[in-house]
């Protein structure tokens, strides 16, 4: 900020914001800035100012914009900006009802980075008086806790959340993720420091997923074992070893019960022998324990999964990758399952910290914490709510044993395997109902769809 004229970043955030309230109000069917009835509430730092000064672009462009201030101190430039532009100005959070009724958009510039979670009754109040339109917010949906993407008390639910610079936890993780709505990201040219969340996109993906060397044979591109599934459960064991068995690690072994179920549906897995990593646990039922023992025994990388996660005391001496959903997590930790949904980065940080190993914790946003708290938490944001669908997680954790085999490193295996187990997901849904096996069998198709690898970033 000290090398840039005083309000410049503020000026390029406007500037990126009223291009995309110009376009979302296409989307919705206006023409554009013309014509179209604009509010926006207004806060008493620089989140307001951003409104006031992206309203000022729309009133120029032929917005009627009503700026609703709902503190005694509003951004003083940006006021003059929306009135010279041709804005109204209301205060005491009360609109003149120069745009409600048949408002086209409201704008959220209630707080930002800078606001405590919660609203304020000014702000609730506003919020009522143009119930049914639809919200665009300012970097950030109001309430929401910025950095932990938990929410106290009331917030803002938007359509569209535009925010500068980098994406924010709120925007990764939920609850607060679901209420930032669609999230665009607006370059104001900021140099950031390294982030404490992080999310994979395609090309970080297709860098981490494994390839066969030009010289490269089965066991250089590594085994996975699976003890999973059990007479009970059969059908774990099937859909673990379809996760697994994609083409991804060179060779998979299966031990268990269900070995000949296996062995007809996939002619080529092979029984028991030395492996690079054990999956355990997804239907192992009463098997859970004794699958937990003999994977830990062999000394390789783990992948811990739902009927093993009970058996966990304490840290295992091997790196390894618990799968639970929130219910399992809570059992684990012995806390509520509620506490757990609504808590993801801080649950997921407490379990890997308190067992030594990358936790996984399932949901619509995936939240993965390293036992290492200087390493990002990383955030799933593929997948569609079809997934949520018996055996996908038995999927999944074959498909992150598969990468872990390959060699890739705890939190990059799991981190890989939830972005492509999504994507897989999304694609085999197309919009519609999706089964776990058509997620496993949608999985190659999605590594043929990564966008090709620098050599230099291999
Ligand atoms: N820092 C930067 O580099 C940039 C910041 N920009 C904007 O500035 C925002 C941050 O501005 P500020 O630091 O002024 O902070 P905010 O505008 O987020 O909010 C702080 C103000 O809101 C009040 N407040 C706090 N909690 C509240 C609550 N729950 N309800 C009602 N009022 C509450 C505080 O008294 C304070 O005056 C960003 O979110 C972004 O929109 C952009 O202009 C671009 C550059
Ligand atoms: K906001």
């Amino acid at each position: 900020m000290a090398d840039l004229p005083e309000g410049a970043l503020m000026q390029r955030a406007a500037a990126g914001l009223a291009y995309a309230i110009i376009d979302f109000l296409r989307e919705r069917g206006r023409g554009g800035a013309y014509g179209s009835r604009v509010a926006l509430l207004v806060g008493s730092g620089d989140n307001g100012g951003d409104a006031l000064y992206a309203g000022a672009i729309l009133a120029r462009r032929g917005a009627r914009v009503e700026a609703v201030l709902l503190s005694d101190r509003a951004h003083e430039g940006g006021v003059a900006a929306l009135r010279a532009a041709g804005g109204t100005v209301a205060s005491g959070g009360v609109s003149t009802g120069s745009t409600s009724g048949g408002t086209d958009v409201v704008v959220d510039g209630i707080v930002g980075i800078g606001g405590k979670p919660g609203l304020r009754a000014e702000a609730e109040a506003a919020l009522a008086m143009f119930e049914g339109a639809p919200v665009v917010s300012v970097d950030t949906p109001s309430g929401v806790c910025v950095d932990t993407g938990e929410v106290d008390g009331s917030h803002v639910s938007a359509d569209l959340t535009v925010t500068f610079g980098t994406y924010k936890p709120c925007h990764l993780l939920d609850p607060a993720a679901s209420a930032s709505g669609r999230v665009e990201l607006v370059d104001i040219g900021l140099d950031l420091p390294a982030p404490s969340v992080e999310s994979l996109e395609a090309e970080d993906v297709a860098a981490l997923v494994p390839r066969p060397a030009p010289d490269g044979h089965k066991y250089t591109r590594g085994v996975v074992g699976l003890r999973v599934g059990s007479a009970t459960y059969p059908g774990a064991a099937l859909l673990a070893v379809s996760g697994a068995n994609t083409g991804l690690a060179g060779m998979v072994r299966y031990v268990g019960t269900a070995a000949e179920w296996v062995k007809r549906h996939n002619p080529e897995v092979v029984g028991d022998g030395q492996a690079q990593a054990w999956v355990v646990g997804s239907g192992s039922a009463d098997g859970a324990n004794s699958a937990l023992a003999f994977a830990r025994a062999s000394g390789v990388p783990l992948v811990i999964d739902a009927d093993s996660l009970r058996a966990l005391t304490g840290p295992l001496g091997v790196p390894a990758i618990l799968t639970p959903h929130a219910g399992e997590l809570a059992a684990l930790i012995r806390e509520d399952r509620a506490d757990v949904e609504a808590r993801p980065l801080h649950y997921a940080r407490l379990a890997a910290k308190r067992y030594h190993a990358v936790v996984l914790l399932k949901g619509r946003r995936t939240t993965i914490a390293s036992p290492d708290p200087a390493t990002p938490v990383r955030v799933n944001t593929t997948g569609t709510s079809w997934l949520a669908t018996a055996g996908s997680g038995d999927v999944l954790g074959g498909l992150i044993g598969s990468l872990l085999a390959a060699g890739l490193a705890p939190i990059d295996a799991a981190s890989a395997g939830a972005w492509l187990h999504g994507a897989a997901a999304t694609l085999a849904s197309a919009g519609g109902p999706v089964t776990a096996s058509g997620v496993a069998s949608a999985i190659p198709a999605v590594i043929r769809s990564l966008p090709a690898v620098s050599p230099r970033s291999r």
